[in-house]
């Protein structure tokens, strides 16, 4: 109940003044609705649809008062007007309230979903590692509209109790044996159907787990989908795609089988009521025509309301774990947060006099696991030179580039910028200044001049230009019918591989960025394309300091410096012929099996 209670609180806070007048505006229609009830007894009386006797004086005198006084011949019109009135008014006002409450439900789940992808992109890396990006998918999908619609139901409820509070008092006016022993039956009944409730929540809790594993299993399926139609593995997928859209299914069937159920109790209970109600009021009491169909007025608008507080109720129940789920995911970005408020909008790249620094550095991914990723490691990363990073695969290098990105932060020792620490206030301020590319480069679905412009949002095309020539890449965006304005495809799947690395090369030079970094950043060009990437390098080497990791060593045979990693640690480290010469080396090991290769 409490975090149903959280998003409630927040809901009033953000929405303030509008919604206590949505809440008087459902008051209003309860009182309409009220109101006609109140009406039935002139109705009845007036109409003489029931032999109730003129001279009889009903449960409630004043109506008989007034509606005495009005004379004959236009009483009737009179109430039939009034109740014409009070269609017309009650319908009105519903209207007005739906749209009021359509409006503050899509307001607020918008105010959800921003701020909800807010404190997501202002976490660290590390909460990106601990969560799969498939349940961040889908919190920010499916898990947020079931939360926004729950706070609607929870208000919805709200209103339906002032509904049933005006009810009951009107109906107790009427009759109030008759209505308190409807309430108590009926509370009696919702009290013993708290099982429904917990046994909803049950149900949501694993809708919350198939949505989770669903939005993994697409999302991987079509990240994959190459492999699938290569290995023509569909066969399987289809069978996996049956096999969950079978327990989505059970799932839904068997939470309506829970709230027909209760609502099935409510009904039986409800027809046993109504008739041992009329049996003992006509045959132990003598009640009058009018008396019984009050009796059966009163039970039949008192009732629904109580068995709609049940049905509420599992509602909410089954919709609680997703408020949790929300909660936990909001309370764990806060935790991991490391940009706060508006300051990544104000912030300026750094120029790095003197370099980087590596101090004494260690790092593991897991605090568990015995291994290191990377020990011990002291490195210096001269301003505007090349250094390179190599060694064989799973030797963390990688983790080296992200440690000095600012993205993990080390477990033991420091890295520093001219002598600074990087934590805090420069880690924004440092990676402004970085380009990176990646092995994968990200490319979105959009033109190759909206790519390029993602970072470098100002850029002239004479600079787009500039750039894709500098990257080689000038040659081949010119030759597409569209030129920059050709689309490329999810993730650039319209260009090769080799035409993405460019792609993604001329956008990291857009920035002029004061350190670049390119991690396996030219695996995927040619001979042709690599020589060309290799001398754009050698031209920048002046203007800003580079850091390549390059699995063909061919690519680094310009490095200023080689940094030689092996299981986390730093085994080798100087020029690239210095290395090279020494015989004993891994790096010359390296570079002969790759010869060999060739
Ligand atoms: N997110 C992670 N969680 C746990 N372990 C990780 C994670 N990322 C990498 N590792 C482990 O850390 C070690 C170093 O990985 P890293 O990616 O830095 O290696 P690499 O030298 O860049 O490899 P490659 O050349 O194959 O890309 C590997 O053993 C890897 O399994």
């Amino acid at each position: 109940m409490k975090h149903l209670l959280f998003f409630v609180g927040n809901i009033f806070s953000f929405s303030g003044r509008i919604l206590y007048l949505n809440l008087l505006g459902m008051i209003l229609i309860g009182l309409l609705e009220g109101i006609g009830i109140l009406l039935l007894v002139p109705f009845i009386k007036y109409t003489g649809v029931l032999n109730v006797g003129l001279e009889n004086k009903s449960q409630v005198p004043w109506i008989d008062n007034i509606f005495d006084s009005i004379p004959q011949e236009i009483r009737l019109a009179i109430i039939l007007a009034i109740y014409v009135g009070i269609i017309i008014g009650h319908s009105f006002f519903q209207r007005n309230q739906t749209i009021l409450n359509t409006q503050i439900q899509q307001k607020f789940l918008s105010h959800l979903r921003n701020e909800t992808y807010k404190v997501l992109m202002q976490t660290n890396w590390g909460f990106y590692l601990k969560n799969r990006k498939s349940d961040i998918i889908n919190v920010m999908t499916t898990e947020i509209i079931r939360v926004s619609s729950g706070t609607n139901l929870f208000l919805n409820f709200v209103a339906a109790l002032v509904f049933t509070l005006i009810q009951v008092t009107i109906s107790f006016w009427l009759s109030p044996i008759m209505t308190i022993t409807v309430l108590i039956f009926g509370f009696v009944l919702i009290f013993f159907s708290k099982r429904f409730i917990k046994k909803s929540s049950k149900i949501g809790e694993e809708t919350i787990l198939l949505s989770k594993i669903y939005m993994a299993g697409i999302s991987d399926h079509f990240n994959g989908i190459k492999d699938i139609k290569s290995n023509s593995l569909e066969e399987s997928h289809i069978d996996w795609m049956q096999s969950f859209s079978l327990k989505f299914e059970k799932n839904v069937v068997n939470l309506i089988k829970l709230k027909t159920k209760s609502q099935l109790i409510f009904k039986v209970v409800s027809a046993f009521l109504i008739a041992g109600f009329v049996y003992f009021s006509v045959k132990m009491f003598q009640a009058q025509p009018a008396q019984v169909m009050l009796i059966v007025v009163i039970f039949t608008r008192i009732w629904p309301r109580l068995s709609g507080i049940q049905s509420n109720l599992e509602q909410l129940g089954e919709i609680e774990p997703s408020f949790k789920y929300l909660i936990s995911i909001q309370e764990e970005c806060k935790k991991a947060k490391e940009i706060h408020g508006n300051e990544n909008t104000n912030i300026s790249a750094i120029k790095i006099k003197k370099g980087l620094q590596f101090l004494d550095v260690t790092f593991r991914y897991n605090i568990d696991q015995s291994l290191y990723t990377l020990k011990d490691i002291n490195l210096k990363i001269p301003t505007n030179k090349m250094t390179a990073v190599v060694g064989r695969s799973g030797a963390g290098k990688s983790t080296l580039i992200d440690l000095l990105m600012g993205l993990n932060k080390p477990e033991e020792g420091q890295i520093l910028i001219d002598g600074i620490p990087v934590k805090g206030e420069n880690l924004l301020p440092l990676r402004r200044s970085i380009s990176y590319v990646p092995q994968d480069p990200f490319l979105f679905n959009g033109s190759i001049r909206e790519n390029l412009l993602m970072i470098e949002p100002h850029a002239t095309d004479e600079q787009l230009w500039k750039a894709l020539e500098f990257s080689s890449a000038a040659e081949f965006v010119s030759g597409l019918p569209k030129g920059l304005d050709t689309l490329i495809g999810d993730r650039g799947i319209r260009l090769s591989g080799g035409e993405r690395q460019r792609l993604v090369f001329a956008r990291a030079i857009l920035r002029k960025p004061s350190i670049l970094v390119l991690d396996e950043a030219t695996s995927a060009l040619d001979s042709d394309n690599e020589a060309k990437i290799q001398a754009a390098l050698e031209k920048l080497k002046g203007e800003m300091t580079i850091v390549v990791i390059a699995h063909r060593l061919s690519t680094i045979k310009n490095a200023d410096q080689v940094i030689v990693l092996d299981q986390g640690r730093i085994i080798q480290q100087g020029g690239y012929n210095q290395l090279a010469s020494d015989k004993e080396g891994i790096f010359n090991h390296l570079l002969e099996q790759q010869m060999n290769a060739v």
